[in-house]
C-alpha cells in the first residue's frame, strides 16, 4: 500500500517539470508575471460532431484546495529543491481568475475550453491537474452523449466500473456519462455520493450457485421486489425465460416483475423470440434488458434489426472510452506579461496549419439563429470583443476564408464564464442534475448534421476578423524572428 499522509494533498498531482519551471521561474524573478493559459482540444474525440464539457466541478476543488502541504515541502526537500524556493511554495496560495465553459456545454475543436490568467508560476502548476481532470471528463461525457443518441428515449444504465480504469475513474467517469446521457448507473457509492439513480439486476453467479434458473430465480423473488432476472447462464430461450416466467407467475404481485436481462447471444434473435414468449405467457409490460459489450454501433445495429430491447446496459465501451482513450485536450500559453509590465501575445507555429495555436486572451461565443434558437456556429473573439452588442457578424472559416457568411438577427453567448476571481470561487456549482438537463437542451439546439454518429458535418468554428488579424500578424513576426536568431543562418 502506498504511504498514506494525513495531510495528503492533490497539490503535488503535478508533473515535476511544473515544480522545474515554477523554480526557474521563481529565482529569476518571472513567477510573477501575468499569464493567460487555455485549455482546447485539436479533434474531435470519437470524429463526433460535438463534445459534452465536463469536469468544472472536480476542476473547481482541486483549485480551491491548493496548497503545498508540510509532507509535500518535505519530500519536494527530498528531490533536492533548496529551502528558499521550499519557503516560497509553503507560502503558495492559488490566486488566478479562472474562465470555463459550463459542464454540459457542447463544445468542438480548437476553441478555449478553460482559461487561466495570473501568476505565471500558479497558471503552469495547475496545468496537469486541470487536464488530467477535464480530458477524462469530458471524453466519457462525449462518449455516453453518442451512446444515448442512438438509444434514444429508453433508459440508458452505466454498467461499466468493474472495468474501469480504477476507481477514481470509475467514480468521476459515471459523473460525466450520468451529464451524457446515461440514466442510472450500477455504482452504488457513484449514486450515494452525486445522488445518481442506482440500478441493478443480478449477475450469472447467482444462478449457478443455485445450480439452475428456476431455483436461483425463487430465491431471488424471495427477497426482492421489483425483479428483473437474468435468463441466458444456461439455455435463454428453452430454460432461462420458462423459468423467469414461472417465478414471475407464482410469486405474482409480491415481486413486481420487471422484466429479463440477456447477455449473450445473438439480441436480435433472441430479444425477439423472448419478447414472443413473455407477451405469450401475459407479460406484456415486462421489459427485456440487455448488456455485453454494447456501444453506439451495436445499439444502432439492433435498433436496425428491430431487436426487442427496451433497457441498454453498457459497461467497458463507455465507461473507458474504449476507440478512444484520450480526448487530447492541451494547455497553451496564449499571452505573457513582458519586461514593461505589458500583455505580449504568444504563438506556436506549426508546418500543419490546424496546429498553429491562436494567440490573444479569448472569449467563445456561441452564435443561434433569433428566429429559433438553432446553432450557427461558435465565434471566437479577443476576451473584450462584443458580439452581442451588434447587428451583423462576418463569420468565415479561418483556414479556407472562402466560406463565409454574414449573420443577422442573431443571439451571440459568451462560453466562457468567470469561475474563479484572484482566487476567490464566484460561481455557484448547478446541481448534477441541472447539468444534465443542460446538456439535454443543448443537444437540442443542435442540428441533426452535427450530431449524426457517423461523418457528422464540422461544426463551424470562426475566428473574428481582429483576432484573424492578429493571428496572422503575429505567424509573420514570429516567422521574421525565428529567421533572424537561427544559428545556423550563416550556412544558408
Ligand atoms: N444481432 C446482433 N447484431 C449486432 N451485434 C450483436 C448482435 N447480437 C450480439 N451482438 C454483439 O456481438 C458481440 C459478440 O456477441 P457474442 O454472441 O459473440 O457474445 P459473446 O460475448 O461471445 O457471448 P458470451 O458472453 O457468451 O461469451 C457483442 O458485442 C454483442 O453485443
Ligand atoms: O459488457 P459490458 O458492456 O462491459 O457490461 C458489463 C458486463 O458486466 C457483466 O458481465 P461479467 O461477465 O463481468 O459478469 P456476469 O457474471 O454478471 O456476467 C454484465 O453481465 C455485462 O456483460
Ligand atoms: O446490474 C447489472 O445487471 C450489472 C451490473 C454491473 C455490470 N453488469 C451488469
Amino acid at each position: 500500500m502506498p504511504q498514506l499522509y494525513q495531510d495528503d494533498s492533490l497539490t503535488l498531482h503535478t508533473d515535476l517539470y511544473q515544480i522545474n519551471m515554477m523554480q526557474t521561474y521563481w529565482k529569476l524573478g518571472r513567477h510573477t508575471r501575468r499569464a493567460v493559459f487555455e485549455v482546447f482540444f485539436r479533434e474531435m474525440p470519437f470524429a463526433n460532431g460535438y463534445a459534452v464539457f465536463a469536469g468544472l466541478e472536480r476542476m473547481v476543488d482541486y483549485l480551491q484546495h491548493l496548497k503545498f502541504s508540510e509532507t509535500d515541502i518535505d519530500y519536494l526537500r527530498e528531490l533536492d529543491y533548496p529551502e528558499d524556493f521550499l519557503d516560497y511554495l509553503r507560502n503558495f496560495t492559488f490566486s488566478c481568475t479562472v474562465r470555463s465553459v459550463k459542464e454540459g456545454e457542447l463544445v468542438f475543436a480548437n476553441e478555449p475550453l478553460v482559461q487561466i490568467e495570473g501568476p505565471l508560476a500558479e497558471c503552469q502548476l495547475v496545468e496537469t491537474a486541470v487536464l488530467n481532470i477535464i480530458n477524462f471528463q469530458t471524453l466519457i461525457a462525449t462518449k455516453s452523449a453518442r451512446i444515448k443518441s442512438v438509444i434514444g428515449s429508453d433508459p440508458l444504465l452505466e454498467f461499466g466500473t468493474r472495468r474501469a480504469q480504477e476507481l477514481d475513474a470509475a467514480i468521476w467517469g459515471t459523473r460525466a456519462a450520468y451529464i451524457g446521457g446515461a440514466d442510472a448507473t450500477s455504482n452504488v457509492r457513484a449514486a450515494k455520493i452525486f445522488g445518481i439513480p442506482a440500478s441493478g439486476t443480478h449477475a450469472h453467479a447467482l444462478i449457478q450457485s443455485y445450480g439452475n434458473d428456476y431455483e436461483g430465480f425463487k430465491a431471488y423473488a424471495e427477497t426482492h421486489h421489483d425483479c428483473v432476472f437474468l435468463v441466458d447462464t444456461y439455455d435463454t430461450l428453452r430454460v432461462g425465460v420458462p423459468a423467469a416466467i414461472k417465478v414471475a407467475q407464482e410469486f405474482g404481485d409480491k415481486i413486481n416483475f420487471q422484466g429479463v436481462r440477456i447477455d449473450s447471444g445473438d439480441m436480435a434473435y433472441i430479444s425477439k423470440k423472448v419478447r414472443q414468449q413473455l407477451d405469450d405467457a401475459g407479460f406484456t409490460e415486462a421489459k427485456i434488458y440487455a448488456s455485453n459489450d454494447l456501444d453506439e454501433s451495436t445499439i444502432l445495429s439492433l435498433k436496425m434489426q428491430k431487436a426487442k430491447i427496451d433497457v441498454w446496459g453498457v459497461g467497458t465501451k463507455l465507461i473507458t472510452a474504449y476507440d478512444q482513450p484520450a480526448l487530447g485536450a492541451v494547455y497553451k500559453l496564449v499571452s505573457i506579461e513582458d519586461e514593461k509590465g505589458e500583455m505580449k501575445d504568444t504563438i506556436k507555429l506549426s508546418s500543419n496549419a490546424e496546429k498553429v495555436s491562436t494567440p490573444g486572451k479569448k472569449q467563445v461565443w456561441r452564435i443561434t439563429r433569433g428566429s429559433d434558437g438553432k446553432s450557427e456556429g461558435d465565434y471566437i473573439t479577443f476576451s473584450d470583443e462584443r458580439p452581442d452588442l451588434v447587428d451583423e457578424i462576418y463569420m468565415f472559416h479561418p483556414l479556407y476564408t472562402y466560406i463565409n457568411k454574414n449573420i443577422r438577427d442573431f443571439k451571440a453567448k459568451a462560453l466562457l464564464t468567470e469561475i474563479f476571481v484572484d482566487g476567490v470561487l464566484k460561481y455557484q456549482l448547478p446541481s448534477l442534475v441541472d447539468i444534465k438537463e443542460f446538456a439535454r437542451e443543448n443537444l437540442s439546439e443542435l442540428w441533426d448534421e452535427y450530431k449524426r454518429d457517423l461523418n457528422p458535418q464540422p461544426y463551424p468554428v470562426d475566428l473574428s476578423q481582429e483576432l484573424w488579424n492578429h493571428k496572422m500578424r503575429l505567424i509573420s513576426q514570429v516567422r521574421t524572428t525565428v529567421a533572424e536568431t537561427r544559428l545556423d543562418k550563416n550556412e544558408i
